[in-house]
Order: structure tokens, then C-alpha cells, then sequence
């Protein structure tokens, strides 16, 4: 681990100067393409301005004799898109490299980098399984920043698709002063913990409990009895937030590949944002009007958050709203979605048009 004072050195004479804060941009839906495949790539110009973040994948997904052409395919679809990344327009550019360890990995940033780095945001790191992969990913990134000669720091963002991964997850989100966020790979995950599961992402039918027999009898323990489908990834989502958010990234939910099942996925996104994810991938162009809603607060949170954050003045003591005690904690939550709101709004003009819409509040307490 370096020392407090060296964290923030350039790793390579001439890299440009590590991040203090990651920027704290709107990020709903990562959608995710496979730009060696023509008709994906054709739509993508068009969707800039229509989904928080692009990512050319280049990993899973694709295909091993299309490594190349995929790789090829971004460096062409960056430049030649000239709205595209976050210095350039509404739409972060974001790529998921080759894990480090395949035939690819290396070309993958080296490429990238040197052909795109001014115009890329963020590189996904796949099956990161601890502090020595970022530490080797960002000594190499100042070197190529270097010799490319860009003036900004690429961000890292790592997925969490291992079970060790998993145990070192604070770690790897401390790694690096580079380190933007984190995603749960659950098809992955679950395929390392050997889970006997078989979809990516999602609830499985088998994780339940089961209301008690009546009476112990065999008739009660053979009767009908209600079950209740648990969250297989409960522990993982929270403890991924918690990692993220003490160290100052983002973290996000990851895939849904039941692409039919809509309703699922939209339930899957809303338990990863309620339990602090900023966001969320989207494999199918369907998915981003799912992620864009549900990681936006509803307009009926926004205004009883800020009828909350009015009420509370100064944000100390405590105040009855609607029968309920309000007090500094619950204006923090409220400032939150607040906050977000606010941001949202700045790039999201459909989102803007519906908040504005809400009645300012003027009570100062108690109502
Ligand atoms: C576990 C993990 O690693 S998850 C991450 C890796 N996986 C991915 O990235 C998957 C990305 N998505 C896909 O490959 C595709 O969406 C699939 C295979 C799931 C479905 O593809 P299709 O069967 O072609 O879907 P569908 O027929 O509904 O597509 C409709 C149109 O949308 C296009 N489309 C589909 N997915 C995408 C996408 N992600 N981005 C842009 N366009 C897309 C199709 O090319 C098609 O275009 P057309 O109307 O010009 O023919
Ligand atoms: C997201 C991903 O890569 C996985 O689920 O394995
Ligand atoms: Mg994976």
C-alpha cells in the first residue's frame, strides 16, 4: 500500500495528475455494445443523448475471432463520433476491456488508450479478484496516459465476479486514487462460488422460505403453505455499497439477461438502487427506459423529500410530518434524493420538466 502522501502521484513521469474526487455524473444505464457487430455499432451515434453511458465491450459476449475487430470497432465509433464521451457531450464513453489475464487484455488497453484515451471515460475491468490487479492496471495506465500525452487520468471500474474478488472488495475500492466504481457480475460470481444456479442475474424460484406447518401434523406439513422468494443477492449488493461509498465510488447493479422479462429486471434494478447502487447496465436497448426510471427518484419522492428538507430549516431537531417524526437523519435521506434529483435534472430534460412541476412547499414545521 503507498503512503498517504504518494497516493496522489503520478505512477509514470508524465501521466497526468490522479483524480481527488470522482465526478459524480449521471449514470443510470451503462449500455453495453458489442461494436464488432455492425447493426449494434450503426445505433450507436444515435444513441448518444438518450442513455447516461455507452460501453464498448469487448469481453464476454463477444466472440474470440471477433476480439479484433471489436477493439478496431471502438477506436473507429469513438472517433468518428464526435458527441460522444463526457468532455464532448451528454454521453460518457466507457469501455470493458479483456480480463488481464486472456490473449487480449494487454492489446486492449494498450490500444485503447494510446488511439482514444482523450475521448474514453472509464475502463471496465472484468473478474478483478484483488488489490494487485488495479495496482498493475494503473501503473500501466500512467505509462500509456504518458505516452499519449493526455492531460486526464482514465478511471477504473472494476466488476465483482469472484469469490475472491469478494473478500478483497474493500481493498480492490481503495486501490487507487483511479477507482470510479464497482459492478456485481452475478453470472460469473455465481459461477465461481459454484452456485447451482444457471441465469445471469436475478432471483432463482429455489431461494425461499416457508410459512410454518399449522400444527406439525403431516397433514399441515403436506398442506398448501405461502413461500416467500428471498434475494440471492443481498448480502453481495450491500456489501459492495458499503465498500464503494467508504471509499468514495459508485457502485451499480450489473446484468439481467432475461431481456423478455421486464418486469423482473425493472424489480432487480429497484432493489440495487434501494440499497445505494447509482445505476445499472442495460444489455438490450430495452432496458435503458427500465434503468433511467428506476434510478431516477419518483416525482412523488422528490416532493416529499423536499417538503421534509423545507420543513426541517436548518436540518437539526426534529418535526411531525404527516404524523411521522422527521429528524436530522431522515433530511440527510432526504437531501439525498433531493440532490440527485437536482442532477438528474441538469442533463435529463423529460426528468426536469416533472420535478419543476411539483408545488414549492413553504411550511418551516410541523404540519
Ligand atoms: C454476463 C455478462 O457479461 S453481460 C454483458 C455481456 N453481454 C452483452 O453485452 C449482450 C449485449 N446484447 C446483445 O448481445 C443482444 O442484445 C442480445 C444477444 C441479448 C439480443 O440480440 P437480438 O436477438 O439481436 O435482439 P433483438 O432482435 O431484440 O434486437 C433488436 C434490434 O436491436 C439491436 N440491438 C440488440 N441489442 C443491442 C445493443 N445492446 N445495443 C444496440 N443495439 C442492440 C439489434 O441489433 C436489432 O437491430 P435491428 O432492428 O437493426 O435488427
Ligand atoms: C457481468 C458479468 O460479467 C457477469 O455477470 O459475469
Ligand atoms: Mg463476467
Amino acid at each position: 500500500m503507498r503512503s498517504a502522501k504518494d497516493f496522489f502521484r503520478p505512477l509514470a513521469v508524465g501521466a497526468p495528475d490522479p483524480l481527488r474526487e470522482i465526478p459524480a455524473r449521471p449514470s443510470r444505464a451503462i449500455h453495453f455494445f458489442d461494436p464488432s457487430n455492425p447493426k449494434m455499432a450503426a445505433k450507436v451515434p444515435d444513441m448518444v443523448g438518450t442513455v447516461d453511458v455507452l460501453l464498448g465491450n469487448l469481453e464476454d459476449a463477444v466472440k474470440a475471432e471477433n476480439k479484433d475487430a471489436a477493439r478496431d470497432g471502438l477506436v473507429r465509433i469513438a472517433k468518428e463520433t464526435d458527441t460522444l464521451g463526457a468532455r464532448r457531450g451528454p454521453t460518457q464513453l466507457w469501455t470493458r476491456v479483456n480480463a488481464l489475464d486472456s490473449p487480449w487484455g494487454l492489446d486492449d488497453l494498450t490500444t485503447l488508450v494510446t488511439e482514444i484515451g482523450d475521448v474514453l471515460d472509464v475502463i471496465m475491468v472484468p473478474k478483478v479478484e484483488g488489490a494487485e490487479d488495479i495496482h498493475y492496471v494503473d501503473r500501466l495506465l500512467a505509462q500509456l496516459e504518458a505516452k499519449a500525452g493526455l492531460d486526464q487520468p482514465l478511471m477504473v471500474h472494476a466488476i465483482l465476479e469472484t469469490a475472491r474478488g469478494m473478500v478483497n472488495v474493500e481493498e480492490i475500492c481503495a486501490a487507487s486514487p483511479r477507482m470510479q466504481g464497482i459492478s456485481l457480475g452475478p453470472a460469473d460470481m455465481a459461477a465461481d462460488r459454484r452456485m447451482k444456479t444457471t441465469r445471469v442475474g436475478g432471483g432463482h424460484p429455489g431461494y425461499l422460505v416457508r410459512q410454518d406447518p399449522a400444527d406439525g401434523s403431516e397433514e399441515s406439513i403436506a398442506a398448501e403453505r405461502t413461500t416467500y422468494q428471498q434475494d440471492l443477492w443481498h448480502y453481495t449488493i450491500s456489501r459492495m455499497v458499503d465498500a464503494c461509498v467508504s471509499n468514495g465510488i459508485y457502485p451499480f447493479y450489473g446484468p439481467f439477461g432475461d431481456i423478455a422479462d421486464t418486469v423482473a429486471c425493472e424489480d432487480q434494478f429497484r432493489n440495487a438502487y434501494l440499497l445505494g447502487c447509482v445505476g445499472t447496465w442495460s444489455l438490450h436497448p430495452k432496458q435503458i427506459a427500465i434503468a433511467n426510471k428506476v434510478f431516477s427518484p419518483s416525482v412523488e419522492d422528490v416532493t416529499h423529500a423536499r417538503r421534509v428538507v423545507a420543513a426541517m430549516g436548518d436540518g437539526t431537531g426534529a418535526v411531525m410530518l404527516d404524523g411521522k417524526m422527521e429528524d436530522d437523519a431522515s433530511c440527510k435521506q432526504c437531501l439525498v434524493m433531493v440532490q440527485l434529483a437536482d442532477q438528474l435534472a441538469a442533463v435529463d430534460p423529460e426528468l426536469k420538466k416533472q420535478y419543476d412541476a411539483i408545488e414549492p412547499v413553504s411550511e418551516k414545521a410541523g404540519a
